[in-house]
């Protein structure tokens, strides 16, 4: 687990170091799954104040087994993710800016171009909005189950964030360090999304053949975008 609360650290610590969150906005978890442990960031502590040491380490039931704080706020969201989606290995949530206006907007955001297309396979969704009782009672797990509800049977690799509807996004992938690429990645297509549907209110999206073209570089069986 050492080497796991040194991941999840040093990707909790690439947060601000992204501009992604601001105060204490935004934690990163991991998982592994041969030990069915999950570590994640302490709930309310300060990024400058972070030490690995305080990561905190629960089971997939959500108790802590490890670790001197409260886990995040957020944990049973991150759990239900992991549960439902054995793909998963890391997931990210944060209140990047540009991905958050899209939420508080209640909108997916839409894929207008290439550099969205190389990461997400079409829009990334916006989930519905909560019912006053699914945020009353059981407010966070509620909060797994509407993503999940929106991702549904689909791959969540090849759409790898979404935005909580009037929340923010949640991102993931195989490990911590790659959640947090998704997490960079879908803030700066959230804000180039936002001033192209300004420069053009009329705008059409990406075409299905560009888009496909260039998510296949790089995913699934005939990728060859890099040097593998
Ligand atoms: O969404 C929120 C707060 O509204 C939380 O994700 C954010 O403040 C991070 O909380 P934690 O410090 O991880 O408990």
């Amino acid at each position: 687990m050492k080497q796991l609360k040194q991941q999840v650290y040093e990707a909790n610590m690439d947060l601000p170091r992204h501009g992604l969150v601001t105060f204490t906005w935004g934690n990163v978890s991991a998982i592994d799954r041969e030990r069915q442990l999950v570590v994640i960031k302490p709930s309310g502590v300060a990024y400058q104040d972070m030490k690995v040491e305080d990561m905190v380490t629960v089971n997939l039931d959500g108790e802590r087994v490890e670790g001197h704080y409260k886990p995040s706020s957020d944990t049973s969201t991150h759990l239900e993710l992991y549960r439902r989606y054995q793909q998963l290995g890391g997931i990210v949530h944060t209140h990047s800016t540009y991905a958050t206006a899209w939420a508080q907007a209640g909108m997916s955001i839409p894929a207008l171009g290439t550099t969205h297309a190389d990461y997400f396979s079409g829009d990334i969704p916006c989930t519905r909005a909560l019912t006053a009782d699914e945020v009353n009672s059981e407010y966070e797990l509620n909060t797994g189950k509407v993503i999940v509800e929106t991702v549904g049977e689909s791959n969540p690799l090849y759409t790898p964030g979404i935005v909580v509807y009037q929340h923010g996004p949640f991102s993931w992938g195989i490990n911590a360090d790659e959640a947090v690429h998704n997490a960079v990645v879908m803030e700066e297509v959230a804000k180039m999304a936002w001033i192209a549907c300004s420069i053009n209110p009329h705008l059409r999206p990406i075409d299905n053949y560009l888009l496909n073209k260039h998510f296949l570089r790089k995913h699934g069986p005939n990728a060859y975008y890099g040097q593998s």
